[in-house]
Formats: C-alpha cells, sequence, structure tokens
C-alpha cells in the first residue's frame, strides 16, 4: 500500500517566477546563484567547504534539468539529463513569499486572502497593539518594534534586554511578529505565553505568524538562538492534504516546523528535530514506523534561517551539500510503491540584496521506485504537488491543482 513522503528544502528556490517584479526580486536564484558562485570559487570557506556545488543524488532525481527549465539556464556541475525521477517546476499563485503560504499552497491550498504586513518604520507596529501587548504580558515595554534580521537584532539589543527585561520584538517582509528573548533571563516559558497573547492580538491583523526566537549567551559576541524557536501560525483555511489524509484514518507525520506551520491541523504523529542530520534521522524513523497510506512531511529550516537570511553562500552550499550526501538513505529506506517529493515553499537568494525571502519558481522532483522518469512541466500552482500526494494515496480529488502522476 503506498505512502508519500515530502521533504521540503525551505527556501531552495531556483529563480524564474513570473511575478518577481512585484516582490522587487527579477532575477534572484537561489540555488542557480549558489552554483554559479561556488562554480567561481566564490563560494569557498577553510574547514567547510570548496570548490563547485556538487549535488549528484538530487542531480540524478532531476534538479538540474528542473533549474534549466525553470530558468533556461543550466549551472555548472549540473546535468539537463535525470537518471531516475520526474522532474519539473513549481509555480506559486498565493500572493506573498513566506513560509505559510507556500506549504499550505503545497499541501492543496493556496492563500485566497492577503496577509497583513507591518510598515518599514519605525515604530513598525500600531500603539495599540504594542500598548495592549505589554498590558496584558505586564511588561516593562518592548525593545526593537522595527524591520530586522533576528541575529543582527540580538546582538544589538540582547544586552539591553537583559538589564531591562524588555523582550525584543521585530518584523520583515513577510507576515510575521517575531519575538526574541532570552531563554533564561526572561525565561522560555513566559516567551511562549507571551508569544500567545501576541498571536491573539495579531491575528485579526491577519498576520501570518508569531515567532519565539529564544536566545542564550552573555554579551553580543556569544548571544546564539537555540533550537526552542515556536512558530504561532494562524490556521489554513481550508481542509490541507494533512486534514485530508487524517480524516481518511491515515497516518501524518510532521517533523520539524511541519506542525506548527499549519497549526497542528491534521498532524497525528508530531516528531522535533534540529538541524539537518536530527531531521534527516527523524524522517528516516518516520519510514520505519508508518502504516500503510502514512503521508510523512519534513521541513528543512537551516537552508532558510541559518543560511538564506544570513546571506551566507558557502553555508548554503555546504547545507545542500550534506543533504544530498544524506539523500541515498531516503532512497534505500523507501518501499516499492512510495513516493518521495522534493520541494520548497520560496526562495531565499543568499547573493540578493536585504535578508528577505525571494519569490521564486521551486523545484518538484519526484521519486518512486514503481514509477518511471519523465517530466512534468511547469506547474501552473503548487497545489498540483499535494493533488499528486492526494492520487497517490488514494484520497479523493481536491478543491485546487491538478495531479501531474
Ligand atoms: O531574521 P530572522 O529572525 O531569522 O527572521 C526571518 O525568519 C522569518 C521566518 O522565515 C522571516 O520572516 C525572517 O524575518
Ligand atoms: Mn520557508
Ligand atoms: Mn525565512
Amino acid at each position: 500500500m503506498p505512502r508519500a513522503i515530502i521533504c521540503l528544502l525551505d527556501s531552495v528556490g531556483i529563480g524564474g517566477a513570473p511575478d518577481a517584479d512585484a516582490y522587487g526580486d527579477v532575477g534572484s536564484d537561489t540555488l542557480g546563484h549558489i552554483a554559479e558562485w561556488a562554480a567561481a570559487g566564490k563560494a569557498d570557506r577553510p574547514g567547510l567547504r570548496a570548490g563547485p556545488l556538487r549535488l549528484p543524488n538530487m542531480d540524478a532525481m532531476g534538479l538540474g534539468a528542473a533549474m534549466q527549465l525553470s530558468t533556461g539556464r543550466l549551472p555548472p556541475g549540473f546535468s539537463d539529463r535525470p537518471r531516475g525521477g520526474r522532474f519539473g517546476v513549481g509555480r506559486e499563485i498565493s500572493k506573498g513569499k513566506d513560509t505559510p503560504s507556500g506549504h499550505w499552497e503545497i499541501a492543496g491550498v493556496p492563500v485566497p486572502f492577503e496577509w497583513g504586513y507591518f510598515p518599514q518604520a519605525v515604530p513598525a507596529f500600531p500603539p495599540e497593539l504594542t500598548e495592549e501587548l505589554i498590558r496584558r504580558a505586564d511588561l516593562p515595554g518592548i525593545l526593537g518594534n522595527k524591520h530586522a534580521s533576528g541575529t543582527e537584532i540580538i546582538a544589538e539589543l540582547g544586552e539591553e534586554h537583559i538589564r531591562t527585561g524588555k523582550p525584543i520584538c521585530y518584523t520583515s517582509v513577510d507576515s510575521v511578529f517575531q519575538i526574541a528573548a532570552h531563554e533564561t533571563h526572561f525565561g522560555l516559558d513566559r516567551l511562549y505565553e507571551l508569544c500567545r497573547i501576541a498571536f491573539e492580538l495579531t491575528e485579526p491583523l491577519k498576520i501570518g505568524r508569531v515567532i519565539a526566537r529564544p536566545f542564550i549567551g552573555d554579551s553580543p559576541d556569544s548571544f546564539k538562538r537555540t533550537g526552542n524557536r515556536r512558530d504561532f501560525a494562524i490556521a489554513p483555511p481550508e481542509p490541507t492534504l494533512l486534514d485530508r489524509n487524517a480524516a481518511a484514518g491515515h497516518p501524518v507525520f510532521a517533523i520539524g516546523k511541519i506542525s506548527d506551520i499549519y497549526a497542528g491541523s491534521g498532524v497525528t504523529h508530531k516528531l522535533k528535530g534540529t538541524g539537518i542530520p536530527q531531521l534527516f534521522d527523524r524522517t528516516l524513523e518516520a519510514m520505519e514506523m508508518a502504516a500503510d497510506r502514512a503521508f510523512i512531511m519534513t521541513n528543512f529550516v537551516d537552508f532558510d534561517s541559518e543560511y538564506g537570511h544570513r546571506r551566507d553562500v558557502p553555508g548554503y552550499a555546504a547545507a545542500l551539500e550534506l543533504f544530498d550526501a544524506r539523500l541515498p538513505e531516503i532512497i534505500a529506506a523507501m518501499r516499492h510503491d512510495d513516493l518521495l517529493v522534493l520541494t520548497a515553499d520560496h526562495g531565499n537568494d543568499p547573493t540578493w540584496k536585504g535578508t528577505d525571502h525571494t519569490r521564486e519558481q521551486v523545484p518538484i522532483l519526484v521519486f518512486s521506485p514503481a514509477l518511471g522518469p519523465g517530466e512534468i512541466g511547469i506547474r501552473s500552482t503548487f497545489a498540483d504537488i499535494g493533488e499528486s500526494i492526494a492520487a497517490w494515496l488514494g484520497l479523493a480529488p481536491g478543491r485546487h491543482g491538478k495531479s501531474f502522476l
């Protein structure tokens, strides 16, 4: 009996979104630019990696061919001839370029509304929101109140936060309200409680997520964010593939951030992990225990949070190479009628201006021992991924997207 697995490489876009101009992202190409920089010797870091980007396993599944289909360019070191699996390109119809919309659309539910955003101003948050948050959470005030990179703002304001007890609140071009606070000085549970209050206050503003960003350390040099990040997200507007599979009585394994991103909806088994190796281990564990018709979904967030937002090209390249090196373990663990999909939710080009996501198309690489090779073309919505998996798992078709299988 079939099962399906999505490994979602957070932010691994492949350029070419036709509406990139609406986002100031024309020409952005996360994977293509990393490959070009690596080929030019600009992604070397002593002790980490050197030379051209090498992703032989994903390339065999059609990554190079998908990149060429997306932008018309085949980056150095990639092949336009996949040796197994089906390859294609996904285009997002939801507005915005953030994680929840990308994930929901992949699970068959494009976002029909406009997200709320905070302006590029200081203060970025409406005074009523800030005042209510301070009152309800009994805070001495807040710090930040602007657009920022999460690592830069803790270096800037971390010491003042420890001294004053005021949490650091910030946002980005995404629909987010983020709160950074020290795990021991402020307290982790207190931070989560504060985020719950912030979520209640920001939900009517259609803010997609409140994100808890705990950190440790005692000086700008030693401040470090921990794996205890937690996302409090709005629930998807319609039943997703996760809900549909769970409603049919089948297991749904959410690994890493997945449960948070779907607000826990449709999740029957939740496995946590931090970092690419642990997320791989959890995925393999889920494949080991998952019953027939299970749907397993893992979000590999490090590409985005550790390297894309940090504009770290060598780090991003090394993470991709690590992922690629472990991919054969997943393929070896697959049963004959398991289906594996590798894809992404948006771009985050580490060679691009600023520190935000980029509006890009994404690779869709599909592999099953039971499936012959082929091309699935440029799909007009990510929802085609969800519908293909629904068909594979024997679920009734949904309202959006078409199966490519
Ligand atoms: O700079 P950090 O805190 O990593 O935040 C980034 O992570 C958030 C979620 O992807 C984005 O909205 C962006 O603000
Ligand atoms: Mn993402
Ligand atoms: Mn991000």
